[in-house]
């Protein structure tokens, strides 16, 4: 008897906690109330009908207020933007259902309806589409583009940041993904080094949607360093243009180190894993924070597979330098339109770092993880002497093969 009554209630107390998930699940959810306005040199902000097509337009949307709400502008040829101001609004859920009945609030606020009326306060009919100067205005206001006339797909990668690892292949990639003809996956896929076997649409799946025109960006900086990586790379993405970030590589492999130490990979301190045990003083060139730094010798590999004109390399020094700058020769080298300038970004001196003035999505400032900029371990003066003379055949006859001296 005392089986059954302990099962009973133990069921009982399943159903209980489900009932009560159930409950808040399906209590609150958000909605959406759309404000549609056609908006545009010569006409006053005013309601649009919801059911207008929008012919050869672009879409473009940036979010508002605090995240909760959107204004989309909507741009064609015909000298008219339509705009439309979506407010995030809380719904009662019924089985999964928004109930409608949430009093919801019609008009937007003054300061969006500002900004619904600059969306149509340069002239669309000026240029056609993306290709147009006015673009830049919106990019420059923290409108990302969400649609064209085409379709959006999953396109593999036009452009792979290959590398080196800890030299700044993150900031690359946030600072490019500002520019509105490129899109970016975030994590790292690492396709070509640990999942190649899962096959092309498996990367692709990985890959955010663009549109033509647009650019796919993929970085995974072990592709430089892994053999093998270059062959498959040149079999599946013939066409691909590569960026390479390098830095001084005996910083470079502190750094790297540094990363170790916080994943607990590494306990043992730097000089006794940098040298080799039973000859001190001589380096251990096969330590994955020393190899790494060899970017002769990778870099070898990449151009036994592509010219070097489908090779740009970036300064990592000068990426925390002069972003603008690093960033003008990539969108050149890129063929794109150099919609990045100085006035993307700003210093900032807790982080020691440039950060953008605005993210690609939140248009809000954005500066890199604490994962990035971390305090490096002291070594001795005479340490990093080694260390600076090992690498230096290996630095000259890199400046040789990229021809650019990185005084290092
Ligand atoms: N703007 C900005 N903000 C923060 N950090 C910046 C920036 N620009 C370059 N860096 C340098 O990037 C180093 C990390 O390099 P990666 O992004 O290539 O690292 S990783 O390989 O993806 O782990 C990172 O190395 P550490 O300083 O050792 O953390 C930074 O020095």
């Amino acid at each position: 008897m005392l089986l059954p009554r302990r099962l009973c209630s133990l069921v009982g107390g399943f159903l209980l906690l489900f009932l009560c998930f159930f409950y808040v699940v399906d209590h609150y959810d958000y909605q959406f109330d759309s404000h549609l306005a056609v908006v545009g040199p010569e006409y006053p902000i005013r309601e649009a009908p919801q059911d207008r097509p929008w012919p050869r337009s672009l879409a473009l949307t940036r979010p508002l207020l605090n995240d909760t709400s959107w204004a989309t502008a909507h741009l064609d040829n015909n000298a008219t933007a339509f705009s439309e101001y979506r407010k995030r609004m809380p719904c009662k859920k019924k089985y999964w259902r928004c109930n409608s009945s949430v009093p919801t609030d019609p008009e937007p606020p003054p300061e969006v309806l500002q900004e619904l009326e600059a969306v149509g306060g340069s002239d669309p009919s000026s240029s056609p589409m993306l290709d147009a100067p006015l673009w830049t205005q919106y990019a420059d206001r923290g409108y990302t583009v969400i649609g064209r006339n085409e379709t959006a797909a999953r396109r593999l990668p036009h452009v792979l940041i290959i590398g080196a690892k800890k030299s700044g292949t993150r900031a690359l990639l946030a600072f490019l993904r500002v520019h509105p003809s490129i899109r970016a996956s975030g994590p790292e896929v690492h396709y070509f080094d640990r999942f190649y076997s899962r096959g092309l649409s498996w990367y692709r799946s990985k890959l955010p949607l663009s549109l033509e025109g647009q650019l796919t960006v993929e970085k995974t900086p072990a592709y430089f360093t892994t053999p093998g990586v270059p062959a498959r790379v040149k079999m599946d993405l013939p066409s691909c243009r590569l960026l390479l970030v390098v830095r001084d590589p005996v910083t470079r492999a502190l750094s790297d180190y540094t990363q170790s130490l916080s994943k607990h990979r590494a306990r043992r301190p730097f000089e006794e894993m940098a040298f080799v045990k039973s000859s001190p003083g001589l380096v251990n060139s096969e330590w994955g924070p020393i190899s790494g730094g060899l970017y002769a010798r990778h870099l070898q590999r990449w151009l036994d597979h592509f010219p070097r004109s489908s090779i740009h390399v970036v300064s990592g020094e000068n990426l925390i330098k002069d972003p603008a700058a690093e960033l003008c020769r990539v969108q050149e080298f890129l063929g794109l339109r150099r919609v990045i300038t100085e006035k993307h970004f700003f210093f900032n001196v807790t982080k020691g770092f440039p950060c953008l003035v605005k993210r690609e999505k939140s248009g809000r400032p954005h500066c890199l993880g604490s994962s990035k900029g971390r305090s490096h371990p002291e070594v001795s003066r005479e340490t990093y002497n080694i260390l600076r003379d090992f690498y230096r055949p290996f630095n000259y006859k890199f400046y040789k093969m990229v021809g650019q001296n990185f005084r290092w």
